[in-house]
């Protein structure tokens, strides 16, 4: 194991960057030994108030600055994190308790976003002349208008990927940002800042707040101009509802309960293997986690037991340890909320296929990757997201029921489907009800797509970051008309009797040439 590049200095340093005009303090403690590893200054409404007024003026002159401009910033931003990655996936892995590779899964995609949201927001949001639509001559031009100041709420799991998700692309149409970031996370995210604004990024533009969601939380949707949320259904709700009532835009990324289908044409090994990363990154605490395996029956018996081995092989390791294959769980409430799924559904008859243990062993919240056989509806594993550690695998008997099974989840965030047949692969995807389905793999963000956008349906959530719809939630677009006379709708008895038929003809003449 090498000696980390963060150190209690720069874990300091980052929190002075906080806006928190008080003294109090949060401890976040680090998974790996559950011992503190710093104190978060803690924000007030008011400081979330004064973090608003500040990022509004910033925000006017960086609106002025022009795409190209940003683009320059933008750019250079994205050098400092491939600069500085060393230290950011530290400091990722003792916030989270992630192995090496999984916070490097964080770098790349805040990488490719922010190189994404550099180089497309012109294309995407520069204002361009429309044609009228109506058989009138009229000249319009759509202005892309930034919406003005941000209120991202980020979670603990993903930390530094999320915020880049949202904040980069507010950023990139001219927008600023207050950021409420979770307190375990919160130094990733601080230190993804640091190099926007090393990069010429306004420091006030991209405030970072921390505190209880009550008072912090509450302020934030208080006053934003726009609400990107990433978290459970039940506060989404709530944030929507209040977006609503003030008439403000929001993007919301909910809940999940993911599914996996495994057909009967797969190799067994490599099915197992991807099913391992894709339920068991990151503990299983990532949004987009596979939690319902369902594999065809003539596969399941190879495919168990490879699935078995692998996971009984798996190293899981603490710290800065590079070799270790799973990391911790983030939290004490965490691993109580696992242990509770599991308790609950051992209780009622299910079977655990592997795994299934504690192991303060390695670790105070190190819980081994766990897969359920013999779930049942009564269970809380069968419906409810568990957030960790735990999949469940039930088996099918056809594509069709594969898919039925699938779609009965109230939630839509994610799905994937193994098979080595693409038109299969292609009809089995359409049919899921899920805001992306990954084919031989279990999430983008495993191969870093960020040009994509990325969202749930159902109850996991409104609205999408990521691609060309990532952009576009961040501007108002203004419509700027002129009518240049000649053939204007007719407003007297006179007029109509004289244009009504030309115009008609007009329309007929638009439809057959096919312009729009
Ligand atoms: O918690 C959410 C993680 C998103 C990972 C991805 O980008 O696919």
């Amino acid at each position: 194991m090498r000696a980390p590049t963060a150190s209690p200095d720069l874990y300091a340093s980052l929190a002075d960057d906080v806006v928190a005009s008080g003294s109090e303090t949060i401890s976040v403690p680090t998974p790996s030994t559950g011992e503190t590893m710093h104190e978060l200054p803690r924000s007030s409404a008011d400081d979330v108030h004064d973090a608003f007024a500040r990022a509004k003026l910033a925000q006017l002159a960086w609106a002025r600055a022009g795409f190209a401009e940003r683009r320059r910033v933008l750019l250079r931003a994205h050098d400092l994190i491939l600069e500085r990655r060393d230290m950011l996936l530290d400091l990722i892995q003792l916030e989270s308790g992630k192995t090496r590779g999984q916070a490097f899964e964080e770098i790349f995609e805040a990488v490719s976003v922010t190189r994404y949201n550099a180089l497309a927001a012109r294309k995407v949001l520069h204002g361009r002349p429309v044609r009228s639509g109506l058989p009138t001559v009229a000249t319009s031009r759509v202005q892309f208008r930034p919406k003005g100041v941000v209120g991202v709420i980020t979670p603990w799991n993903f930390a530094l990927s999320l915020a880049a998700m949202d904040v980069v692309p507010a950023l990139a149409a001219g927008c600023g940002v207050v950021q409420k970031a979770d307190d375990q996370g919160a130094l990733s995210i601080l230190a993804l800042r640091r190099a926007f604004i090393d990069a010429g990024v306004p420091a006030a533009l991209w405030a970072v707040v921390a505190g209880p969601a009550a008072e912090v939380g509450e302020a934030l949707t208080d006053v934003a101009d726009y609400v990107c949320f990433t978290g459970s259904t039940a506060t989404g709700r709530k944030i929507g509802e209040k977006a609503g009532r003030r008439l403000i835009g929001s993007s919301l990324e909910l809940g999940g309960k993911n599914a996996l289908l495994v057909l009967d044409d797969v190799d067994p090994a490599t099915a197992a293997a991807n099913t391992a990363h894709a339920a068991f990154s990151a503990m299983g605490q990532l949004c987009v986690s596979i939690e319902r395996i369902y594999v065809h029956q003539k596969v399941a018996g190879p495919f168990q037991l490879a699935l078995v081995e692998r996971l009984r092989a798996a190293k899981l390791g603490s710290g800065l340890d590079f070799s270790a294959d799973f990391g911790s769980l983030a939290s004490a409430a965490q691993l109580a909320r696992v242990q509770a799924h599991l308790d609950d559904a051992v209780a009622k008859g299910a079977v655990v296929l592997v795994g299934g243990k504690h192991r303060p062993d390695i670790g105070p919240w190190f819980f081994e990757p766990t897969i359920l056989t013999g779930v049942t509806p009564d269970m809380l594993v069968y419906a409810e997201e568990t957030f960790g550690a735990i999949a469940s695998l039930y088996l099918v008997g056809s594509d069709e029921e594969a898919v039925l099974a699938a779609n009965s989840s109230e939630y839509g965030l994610n799905a994937a489907v193994f098979t080595t047949s693409a038109a299969r692969a292609r009809r089995v995807a359409d049919a899921l009800e899920a805001g992306s389905v990954n084919i031989n793999e279990g999430y983008r963000g495993s191969f870093g797509s960020v040009a994509a956008p990325m969202g749930g349906v159902k109850q996991s959530g409104l609205g999408r970051r990521n691609g060309e719809a990532g952009l576009l939630r961040f501007v108002e677009p203004v419509t700027i008309s002129s009518v240049t006379g000649l053939l204007q709708l007719p407003r007297t008895a006179a007029e109509y009797e004289q244009k009504a038929p030309l115009l008609v003809l007009l329309a007929q003449a638009l439809k057959v040439l096919r312009l729009r």
